[in-house]
């Protein structure tokens, strides 16, 4: 068996792959040295950047299995692995702890800014006022996707007194959770206009896209924050800056973006602004469960055996 693994896995996960077969691990396997490489492979194992095409998988004649070390798909053409005949495996709730603290440390940032008041100390300043922030308690929380992480986050905002709103139009699956972690399930209009936190937790595809542009961001109070965990195409990021910019918001946390790495962009220049290299998910302790669990579904496909996280 011959798997190649075209972006950066965990030793775990690496050692279950090579326990199975010849792995050809190339942490930057890009275009047309990776195509070359799956012309005889069995396997390919993808993060966020390898973008799997219909004609990559068309020249791939013999992969048996697509695994992809995370939860976001947007980069497989999913129609062309089915259509071939291709399953795809992926890391099912392994990154959503991860993400759900992510958004808090937005959340904790905006509402106590302790690195500007560490700075501020540290330029010799001792202004108790200024660093007068305010209380996550009793603040609402706008859920836009209640699956793996919107939940994962709602019973952690629930233990922080919060209240938590959520819009998510395919619910059943998660609607346990949701009741018990507190979630009041709305509509999308709603979430917006109450919300002081709205965080982004659905899927990048034609319906998702631009979801946050100038008319929803209209919706939302002058005085929230947007964070976005989700993927960069869900916010119009031109809209979301002039939001920004004229005060209509009062600060986003991005960690995705429609660009990345980004070339520039105006948002840079702006003070109310997180930006992070898409790292919500990134913890040691993530990337081990994302590594082992992909890589064990991997083999389950390569072994006729049936695995619990194909994509649907
Ligand atoms: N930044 C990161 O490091 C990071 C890490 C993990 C996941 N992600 C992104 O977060 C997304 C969500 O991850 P998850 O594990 O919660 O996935 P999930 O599939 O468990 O949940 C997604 C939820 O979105 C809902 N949804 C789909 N379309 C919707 C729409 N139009 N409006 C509202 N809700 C909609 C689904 O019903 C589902 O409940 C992933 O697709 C991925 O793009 C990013
Ligand atoms: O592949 C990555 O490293 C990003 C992971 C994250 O965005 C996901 O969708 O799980």
């Amino acid at each position: 068996m011959k798997i190649v693994v075209s972006e950066f896995i965990w030793e775990e996960g690496l050692q279950i792959l090579s326990e199975q077969g010849d792995v050809v691990y190339n942490a930057d396997l890009w275009k047309e040295d990776l195509v070359r490489e799956l012309v005889d492979a069995d396997a390919l194992v993808v993060r966020n950047q390898t973008r799997v095409t219909r004609e990559m998988i068309r020249r791939a004649s013999r992969l048996k299995v697509i695994g992809r070390l995370g939860v976001g798909l947007d980069n497989i053409d999913l129609a062309a692995a089915r259509e071939a005949g291709i399953p795809v495996v992926y890391a099912r709730n392994a990154n959503a702890i991860s993400v759900a603290e992510y958004v808090f440390a937005a959340m904790l940032t905006f509402a106590r800014r302790l690195e500007e008041a560490t700075a501020h100390v540290k330029g010799g300043g001792w202004n108790r006022r200024l660093y007068t922030r305010m209380e996550l308690y009793g603040k609402t929380l706008g859920l836009i996707g209640t699956g793996e992480i919107g939940t994962r986050l709602a019973h952690r905002a629930q233990a922080f007194g919060m209240k938590i709103l959520g819009y998510d139009p395919f619910i059943p699956p998660y609607e346990v959770a949701c009741t018990e972690f507190g979630v009041q399930l709305t509509d999308l209009e709603t979430v917006l206009s109450r919300a002081d936190f709205v965080s982004l937790h659905v899927p990048l595809n034609s319906a998702t896209r631009n979801l946050i542009n100038r008319e929803t961001l209209a919706l939302m109070k002058p005085s929230a924050y947007l964070i976005n965990t989700s993927r960069g195409g869900v916010v119009n990021e031109d809209d979301l800056y002039h939001a920004l910019k004229e005060g209509r918001i009062s600060g986003a946390a991005l960690d995705v973006l429609v660009q990345e790495p980004p070339q520039d962009s105006p948002l840079f220049k702006l003070d109310n602004v997180i930006l992070t290299p898409h790292i919500a998910g990134l913890t040691e302790e993530a990337q081990v469960k994302t590594s082992v669990l992909v890589a064990q579904e991997v083999v389950k496909i390569l072994r006729g055996e049936p695995s619990s996280c194909v994509v649907k």
